[in-house]
């Protein structure tokens, strides 16, 4: 039986893999980074290994020096640290698996095979249940992203009787924008005690109106402190101030979005924002322009969401 710990709440990181320039795993920023998270951002909850993280780019051997290093920096820092274990091969899921349990992780996480795909409900909870069965004292969660697997199965209709086949199921990680879907996996579950995390960071807040429990994202790393605002925001029921914050945070992923955005470019901001040099992601990633760069700073700079203030005088724009 999975211990039934606290419930995942509020923001969780998607933690990046930081990279040297020779494309190694940087481990000796780890450290660092937890406290900026935890100081800085006011982030206690991380989510390693996963798309941010490119888990599925680093080898088994990478993957489980990672979770030890973020679980031994995190150690009496961190609330939850949850890892993503989710990998092609059965035998590699449940190899990572019963390590996140070994090293003490808080839960572990699962994408759906995305090469040789599960084609219905049932099948992909059989790949599920034998993955969650390696570590049967660690909640599970099913991590929905289909339009990067391209497994399309909704997350309604596989939560529909979970519990009886993943006695360790503990909720969801939906990134898609089916609010529909993410509508029905609340309602129909309202009296079991699932974390629902929501993966969207452009909509955490219609999310929220939804029932949304918590919140995994990549912006989290350097907009933490302004979606912790908007989180504190909707629970005072001053829902006027938390569109505001949810408007500042659209403004600049939409900015982003247009010039092209993903694991390469949040590597970039986030070493731009906390000082911490992320790295280049490994191919086939290839490392964000120097015109996006600039770009994104600029754009940060006139929404306030850098601690340099430089072009904050009589910004109209300003979000803070
Ligand atoms: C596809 C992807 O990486 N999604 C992330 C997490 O699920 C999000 O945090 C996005 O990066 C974010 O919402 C910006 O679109
Ligand atoms: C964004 C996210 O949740 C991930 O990196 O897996």
């Amino acid at each position: 039986m999975a211990s039934r710990k606290k419930k995942l709440q509020g923001l969780v990181a998607a933690t990046i893999t930081p990279m040297t320039e020779h494309g190694e795993i940087n481990f000796s920023v780890i450290g660092q980074y937890v406290d900026y998270l935890v100081e800085e951002q006011g982030v206690k909850n991380i989510f390693v290994n996963g798309t941010t993280g490119e888990g599925l780019s680093l080898s088994v051997s990478e993957r489980r020096q990672v979770a030890e290093e973020w679980m031994t920096k995190g150690r009496n820092k961190l609330d939850q640290v949850v890892i993503h274990v989710g990998a092609l091969s059965l035998k590699e899921s449940q190899e990572l698996a019963r390590h996140a349990a070994e090293i003490g992780a808080d839960g572990i996480a699962v994408i759906a095979p995305f090469f040789l795909k599960p084609w219905n409900k049932d099948v992909l909870i059989n790949f599920l249940k034998e993955v969650a069965a390696a570590a049967p004292a660690l909640p599970f969660y099913y991590y929905h992203i289909p339009a990067l697997t391209g497994v399309k199965i909704r997350a309604e209709e596989l939560l529909d009787g979970i519990q009886e086949k993943i006695p360790t199921f503990q909720g969801l990680k939906f990134s898609d924008t089916d609010l529909l879907d993410f509508g029905q996996c609340v309602d129909q579950n309202r009296e079991r005690q699932f974390a629902f995390l929501f993966g969207v960071d452009e909509q955490l807040l219609s999310a929220l109106v939804m029932g949304a429990t918590g919140a995994v994202g990549s912006t989290y790393n350097y907009l933490g402190k302004k979606t912790n605002q908007m989180l504190e925001a909707f629970e005072q029921k001053d829902f006027s101030s938390a569109l505001n914050h949810q408007f500042c945070i659209q403004r600049f992923i939409n900015f982003v979005l247009k010039l092209g955005f993903g694991v390469s470019q949040t590597k970039a901001i986030m070493t731009l924002v906390s000082g911490i040099p992320m790295g280049p992601p490994r191919p086939p990633l290839q490392r964000a322009s120097r015109e996006f760069i600039d770009e994104a700073k600029a754009s940060l700079e006139s929404l306030d969401f850098l601690s340099s203030t430089d072009l904050k005088d009589g910004n109209l724009e300003s979000c803070s």
